[in-house]
């Protein structure tokens, strides 16, 4: 039988008894402060918080790991200045254009030769998102370079010690900034592979907005060889400012747009993917504003292609191989461009010197010769084996004289839209009366000049020139009403003397500048009035 004396007998074991127990417990306790008091007494301070910091360290990451992951995207990787990590710009620019709407601390800064202000999370503040049902919390961490390594171990181990020696050995003087995003472990591969793609698209789409855009002309020095020079282009017309028939711009407006959205289209058709479009009308009348306005809309370079300064095919291809893809490559007059109805172009290249060749080269010396490009050699560019290296490349042909061209450049599928640029009607006027006179309305004068522009051809330009003398609305408009009198009766003149000739001396008091009369070209006179009635 078991017997209970001072302790307690479990079978053959036994337990300590109560005052044992309490014994042990007091030298335990004693034993603790003992330790403890060597601790504080002995272990310097920081040694103290640097092992307290790496216990809490270690229990943050046992109890987290398991749940939550944190990126950490730094400015330079791994701190390393001559590697700029494009990431952070994505994320940084991402970021900012949610935080206005949502952020209660923002930092707000104009970056140098830019006209936007840029905002930024403010060190120390947070984020959250929601992304396809995964919570993201984002932060911005800005540490001087001593404080990083310390930051950087509290990320999830991502980055080492070792790491931060090195990068605080190249480092220059500086702050290193890097965002951390923290979400549930389990959504790691959604994060990876859609929501870090999306910020990159997204950052690359509105870089894309904001790029200034680059007019390409030919450096002349090169005749032979020829290359293109760019510079800023920034001009500032825009379909609102164009003076069109409404449903003409808004044809114009939805095919670009289409045209942009349709890689995958083009793609399975097999078809390159470029528009071509032909843009034909009298002098004046906006070829040049609608190309400009074009660019600015899609976000397009423009190559500009005088053919006349390129020597022959060779050269062309090259230089039409060496356009970049989201560009539009301008080739003005065409038409006057040069026998291209006789499918070969003869004409003298004027002074061709190219410096870069010195003394004795061929280069070298000025010559006269005779540029042979070829119509085939264009339109093989156009649509033939060379169209497919590129994306995204818009032709736009411009020609004074649509019926002189050769209808090879006219075939379907070629220039795939053909846009009639007409002399001024009543609604493109109340465009320009809006844009130039701030007038949305209606004005006392605007019945005379309605009748007066269905009477006249007259140009945009004319008129645009008319409304910018005064910002006074009855003046500019009662000056446009002279004007437009004007022309009315210098054109029935001129009607009168092109049907009853005796009634003239033989001379001709015509407007040579694409004022609707007529042009004079080498003593012909070109009535505009049939040719661009509509397409
Ligand atoms: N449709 C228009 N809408 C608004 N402004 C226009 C329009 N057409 C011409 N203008 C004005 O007239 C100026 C000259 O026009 P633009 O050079 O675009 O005409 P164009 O048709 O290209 O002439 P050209 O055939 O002689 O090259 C432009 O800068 C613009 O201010």
């Amino acid at each position: 039988m078991n017997t209970i004396t001072g302790g307690i007998t479990l079978g053959k074991m036994s337990i300590f008894s109560a005052s044992s127990l309490f014994s042990a417990y007091a030298s335990l306790t004693a034993l603790v402060t003992l330790i403890q008091q060597f601790y504080n007494q002995f272990i310097p301070q920081p040694i103290r918080d640097y092992i307290s910091q790496k216990i809490e360290e270690w229990f943050t990451k046992t109890t987290t790991s398991t749940t939550q992951f944190t990126l950490v995207i730094e400015q330079y990787d791994d701190g390393d200045y001559d590697y700029f990590n494009q990431l952070f710009n994505a994320c940084e620019g991402y970021l900012a254009s949610k935080l206005r709407s949502t952020s209660t601390r923002l930092k707000v800064s104009r970056p140098s030769k830019k006209d936007h202000v840029s905002f930024r999370l403010a060190q120390g503040e947070r984020f959250f998102e929601e992304f396809e049902g995964i919570q993201l919390e984002w932060s911005f961490i800005c540490n001087n370079n001593a404080n990083h390594s310390s930051t950087n171990n509290k990320s999830n181990g991502i980055h080492h010690q070792s790491d931060v020696v090195n990068a605080m050995n190249k480092s220059r003087v500086g702050n290193n900034y890097y965002f951390e995003l923290s979400f549930d472990l389990e959504h790691k591969d959604r994060v990876f592979d859609s929501y870090l793609p999306h910020i990159i698209k997204f950052y690359d789409e509105m870089e894309e907005l904001k790029k200034d855009l680059k007019l390409f002309t030919l450096d002349c020095g090169g005749g032979k060889t020829g290359s293109w020079r760019s510079v800023k282009f920034k001009h500032p017309f825009t379909f609102d400012a164009l003076a069109m028939e409404p449903d003409m711009k808004k044809a114009v407006v939805d095919d670009l747009d289409r045209f942009l959205g349709r890689r995958e289209f083009y793609r399975k058709v097999g078809r390159a993917w470029k528009r071509g479009y032909l843009l034909y009308g009298p002098p004046g009348t906006g070829k040049s504003s609608l190309i400009a306005a074009m660019a600015n809309h899609i976000k397009f370079d423009i190559y500009d292609l005088q053919l006349s300064s390129v020597i022959n095919d060779l050269v062309l291809r090259r230089l039409l191989l060496s356009t970049s893809n989201k560009s539009i490559l301008v080739i003005e007059d065409i038409d006057c461009s040069w026998g291209l109805a006789d499918r070969q172009m003869h004409h003298p290249v004027a002074e061709v010197k190219d410096i870069r060749y010195g003394n004795g080269s061929d280069y070298d010396m000025v010559s006269q010769s005779q540029s042979q490009i070829s119509l085939s050699g264009l339109l093989n560019f156009i649509d033939g084996l060379w169209s497919s290296c590129g994306d995204e490349r818009i032709f736009v042909f411009t020609t004074n004289h649509k019926e002189k061209l050769d209808p090879a450049l006219l075939r379907p599928g070629r220039m795939d839209m053909h846009i009639n640029m007409s002399y001024l009607t009543m609604p493109g006027f109340r465009i320009l009366a809006l844009n130039y006179l701030n007038i949305s309305g209606e004005h006392h004068l605007f019945r005379e000049i309605e009748q007066l522009i269905e009477d006249t051809k007259v140009s945009p330009a004319q008129v645009a020139e008319e409304l910018i003398r005064s910002d006074d609305p009855d003046i500019a408009l009662s000056s446009l009403v002279k004007m437009l009198r004007e022309h009315q009766l210098e054109q029935t003149q001129k009607m009168k003397m092109i049907n009853f000739p005796n009634l003239s001396n033989g001379k001709m008091n015509g407007n040579h500048n694409g004022n609707g009369l007529g042009n004079y070209t080498n003593g012909v006179v070109h009535d505009y009035s049939d040719e661009f009635s509509s397409d």
